[in-house]
């Protein structure tokens, strides 16, 4: 049995937890949180079903919360069964039609369905959906240049089937939250002429945030949040640092695409955006409800 003073000081941290909860528990309620669910982020049991009950949570508090998963080493680890060779090219997978295939089928099914059921499980009824349902995220081709470092001639890169939305149906999301059901997104996209687009999913969640107005655009990843040099937590970054940052190499691969959509939904009238850590355990409790928060937040 635990000693009666262990005992009393662990009720009076949690009762100083709730005290401090309590403010920001009114102050959101009502406002429209946008969470990413990174592949990293989901690769561990533990931290998934804890993700699941903060979700859930955040829901009972009347947080009116949106999910878009991703799933990229699931998508890669898929590949690899396959014998599909597949590169990155600025952290965007070039997505040829046999990939696009693959990817729709890992994300739209496995993935998506094991975060509905999580959610479930957790006591929270969640409904998943792919921007092909009621083509409610459109998506055109995304075109890329790069400038080469020698000729500095801009060249155009093929990155096959990797979209970028166009059009985000928000009163389609509407539907589902006034019933009290979570969305959970996977992102595919519905191109002009039917094809599926494979849409990273950090673009996917600004994009969504962006159309919903959303209060908050929540990343969550495999880092503590963005690094600097010295690998160092930066616990908050503007947009000027973090120019710098991408340029000088300090922030690359997957980083850049999450940056880039922090500083986009922003500009487009999010509220704040973070970048935390989601294999710690209630990460997404802790950056909400607590004065310190977790992560590098972007405004
Ligand atoms: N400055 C930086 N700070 C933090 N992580 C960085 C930085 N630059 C590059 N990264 C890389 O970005 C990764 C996160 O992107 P990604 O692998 O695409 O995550 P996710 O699958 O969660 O979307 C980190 O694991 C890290 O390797
Ligand atoms: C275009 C592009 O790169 N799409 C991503 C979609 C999944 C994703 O973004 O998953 P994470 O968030 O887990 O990295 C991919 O094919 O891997």
């Amino acid at each position: 049995m635990a000693h009666p003073e262990a005992t009393l000081r662990l009720a009076k941290w949690k009762s100083g937890v709730l005290a401090e909860a309590l403010p920001f528990m009114r102050r959101y309620a009502g406002s429209t949180f946008v969470v990413k669910y990174g592949g990293h982020a989901m690769g561990d049991a533990r931290a998934a079903r804890h993700f699941a009950e903060d979700v859930v949570l955040l829901r009972r508090v009347g947080i009116n919360v949106v999910v878009v998963h991703g799933g990229g080493p699931q998508i890669g680890a898929m590949l690899q069964r396959l014998k599909i060779q597949s590169e990155f090219v600025d952290g965007l997978r070039v997505t040829s039609a046999e990939i696009v295939d693959v990817v729709e089928m890992v994300l739209s099914g496995a993935i998506n369905k094991s975060v509905v059921a999580g959610i479930s499980a957790a006591g929270g009824k969640a409904v998943g959906l792919s921007g092909k349902d009621g083509a409610f995220v459109t998506a055109r081709k995304l075109r890329r240049t790069k400038r080469d470092p020698d000729s500095q001639i801009e060249r155009v890169l093929d990155l096959g089937y990797v979209g970028e939305p166009t059009h985000v149906d928000a009163s389609f999301l509407r539907h589902f939250m006034q019933s009290d059901l979570i969305p959970v997104i996977a992102p595919i996209g519905l191109g002009a002429d039917g094809e599926t687009f494979n849409i990273n999913a950090d673009t996917m969640a600004g994009a969504v945030a962006a159309a919903l107005d959303a209060d908050r655009l929540l990343l969550l990843t495999d880092v503590k949040g963005v690094l600097n040099g010295a690998g160092e937590l930066l616990p908050e970054l503007d947009a000027g640092h973090a120019a710098e940052m991408i340029a000088d190499g300090t922030i690359s691969g997957g980083m850049v695409p999450k940056v880039e959509t922090c500083l986009k939904a922003t500009r487009e009238g999010v509220g704040a955006a973070v970048i935390l850590d989601g294999r710690a355990l209630h990460a997404l409790l802790l950056e909400i409800f607590t004065e310190a928060g977790a992560g590098t937040l972007i405004r």
